[in-house]
């Protein structure tokens, strides 16, 4: 049996998640739906978000560590904004865009395990966007994503 990489290794690492990332928040600030959503975002918000998805799917604990965030914490940043389905989709939309820019790995394996974890995330962070408590602990865990039921292209 092979060794089970992590998606983290499998994507490229972090210089390839924040690659990703940067080339989003480019498109996500020259689109109409949601340019008034993040006009107001941090300077450190492209980085941040990289080091939370890098975290997530088994690489190092930036996030925790360094940027000292936590599953709560990101949770926080979306409490009360009353994000919309639209903007969701848009959302989504241009995130795969972007992985397709860049060349991140588009095994089908790999494309469903992100997937998978965008639809995931984004829907929680519209849910969370309709309340005015967080709903998630300080102490609780950060999340994390795996390969999911396609198993993964590491088995061929
Ligand atoms: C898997 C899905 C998602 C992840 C992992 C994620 C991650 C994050 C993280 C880590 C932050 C904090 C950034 C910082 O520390 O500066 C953040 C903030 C934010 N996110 Fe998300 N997010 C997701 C989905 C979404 C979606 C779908 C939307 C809207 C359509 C959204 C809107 C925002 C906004 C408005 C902020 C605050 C920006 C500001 O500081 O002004 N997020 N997100």
């Amino acid at each position: 049996m092979k060794e089970v990489p992590s998606l983290y290794n499998w994507a490229g690492g972090q210089a390839s998640l924040e690659k990703l990332t940067e080339v989003f928040y480019d498109k996500v600030l020259k689109d109409e739906l949601l340019e008034p959503v993040f006009r107001n975002m941090s300077p450190e918000h492209t980085k941040h978000v990289a080091h939370f998805i890098a975290e997530v799917f088994g690489g190092p604990k930036l996030y925790t560590d360094q940027d000292h965030g936590s599953h709560s914490n990101m949770v926080a940043h979306h409490v009360g904004k009353s994000l919309t389905e639209v903007q969701r989709k848009q959302w989504i939309k241009l995130l795969l865009d972007s992985a397709d820019e860049i060349g991140l790995v588009d095994d089908p394996e790999f494309r469903s395990a992100l997937v998978g974890y965008l639809e995931w995330g984004s829907r929680l962070a519209i849910l969370n966007s309709q309340t005015t408590e967080n709903p998630i602990g300080e102490s609780e865990p950060m999340p994390k994503w795996g390969w999911g039921e396609t198993g993964g292209p590491y088995q061929k």
